[in-house]
């Protein structure tokens, strides 16, 4: 496996991780920020200009934009999917097939590693996606000068740090690019999809948030940063709602504890009943242990009316954040094998949606979509709505009309 994500050994992941941590810090995020509200506005103004046009797969504009700002960040210059006519191709495109045919993967074990053998050229033959990789590669030759801004790359990141040559070959660096690009488009994108869903479906709701962001914003072309639209306690109980009812990898990840054993301590049947009997387990190391952040997530206990869109869970008396329960909440995941990508994902979606709400949602329709269309129906690494599903779509109404916002 050529990526960090993919490797196997605890201290081989530790030491590829390493070489990109400190592109993903929070710090680093903010540094390349910028990117991220250019390309919001890009995606603003392309969907504005679909006025009267025909209906659309929201999913696609926002695989466009999270591509844009990955690969940008990736390869020091973007795919440009928000500059094509359309929304399609997109990274998103290659990743749902991927997702799609994951299942077969992990039944047959060694089909990855046939797979992998296959010659790069042979790959870009067949697929735009890879073949814009292995462009993208091109263009940067190699090189480890490329830069955004004064933040370097994530592939000059790795190139420059200390691992070993072995680390830095193409091929290697091909499967990283290829875990980066995946993680780095659909889940983002699935996240916002999920929030414009219960905004457009919710006039109130939308109007309240739209109010939140309107008190911070002077203008919606210079949205304020990602630091001070995350202080919002309405938009945060949003933003927190959708990744509970979105967890990013709706699987069960087995992870080894190599060198310890794991001692479970808890409650028979339910945490807040005191007389429940107490049980230890002692799981030896060696043993793939897994969780369903799906199962989490909708636990009646923890989440009531866990189906529901519900924002009064994450809001105390004062209107605050509960921060309480922010440590049942796994979407990124936790531990060493958390989402790399968490902070750049947060400032992606707190910048988009700021943008989208204050821009487009006042002219912006579902188009025959319902909750059958976002809702979790079955697991394809990342939650997938029912098969029986169109998608989410939406159109752009007539914007000489008074915006429509309703209390
Ligand atoms: C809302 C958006 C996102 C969610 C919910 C999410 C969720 C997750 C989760 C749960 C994992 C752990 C996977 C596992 O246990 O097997 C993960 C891993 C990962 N994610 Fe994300 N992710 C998001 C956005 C991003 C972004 C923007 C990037 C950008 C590069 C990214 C890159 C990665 C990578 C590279 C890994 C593998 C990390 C490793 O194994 O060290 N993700 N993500």
């Amino acid at each position: 496996m050529k990526s960090t994500e993919g490797s196997l050994d605890h201290d081989h992941h530790r030491r590829r991780s390493a070489a990109m941590s400190k592109c993903f810090s929070r710090s680093s995020t903010s540094q390349i920020e910028h990117l991220v509200h250019l390309n919001a506005q890009k995606l603003c103004d392309k969907v504005l200009a679909r006025q009267n046009s025909a209906p659309f797969a929201i999913v696609q504009a926002y695989s466009c934009f999270t591509g844009d700002i990955i690969s940008h960040y990736c390869f020091g210059d973007s795919d440009c999917y928000l500059e094509q006519d359309d929304w399609e191709p997109n990274f998103r495109m290659l990743v749902d097939n991927f997702e799609r045919n994951l299942h077969i993967f992990r039944h047959i074990p060694g089909l990855a590693t046939l797979v992998e053998r296959v010659p790069l050229t042979l790959t870009n033959l067949f697929s735009t996606e890879m073949k814009t990789i292995a462009t993208n590669f091109k263009k940067s030759d190699g090189s480890i000068t490329w830069s955004v801004g004064k933040v370097p790359t994530i592939l000059s990141a790795i190139l420059s740090s200390n691992v070993p040559p072995p680390e830095k070959t193409l091929r290697r660096l091909t499967g990283e690019a290829v875990s980066l690009m995946g993680g780095g488009t659909e889940s983002t994108s699935a996240t916002l999809v999920l929030l414009t869903f219960h905004l457009l479906s919710n006039p109130n709701r939308h109007k309240r948030l739209h109010d939140e962001i309107s008190a911070i914003t002077t203008d919606p072309l210079q949205l304020p940063d990602w630091k001070a639209l995350e202080k919002l306690n309405f938009f945060s109980a949003v933003i927190q709602e959708c990744l509970r009812l979105l967890p990013g990898v709706s699987g069960r990840s087995p992870w080894i504890a190599t060198h310890e054993d794991l001692i479970y301590e808890g409650k028979l049947f339910s945490s807040a009943d005191s007389l429940a009997p107490s049980l230890t387990y002692t799981i030896p190391r060696g043993f793939p242990v897994s969780i369903s952040t799906c199962i989490l997530h909708t636990n009646e206990t923890i989440f009531p009316n866990a189906k529901d869109f519900v924002l009064d869970r994450w809001l105390d008396e004062n209107g605050n954040i509960n921060r309480e329960l922010e440590r049942y909440l796994l979407s990124f995941s936790k531990g060493s094998r958390q989402c790399i990508g968490r902070q750049l994902a947060l400032c992606e979606v707190y910048v988009c949606a700021a943008a989208m709400i204050l821009r487009v949602f006042p002219f912006l329709e579902l188009y025959q979509t319902s909750r059958i269309d976002v809702d979790y129906d079955h697991d394809e690494l990342i939650g997938k709505p029912s098969s029986r599903s169109n998608g989410m779509r939406v159109q752009v109404v007539d914007r000489s009309r008074e915006p429509e916002m309703k209390t």
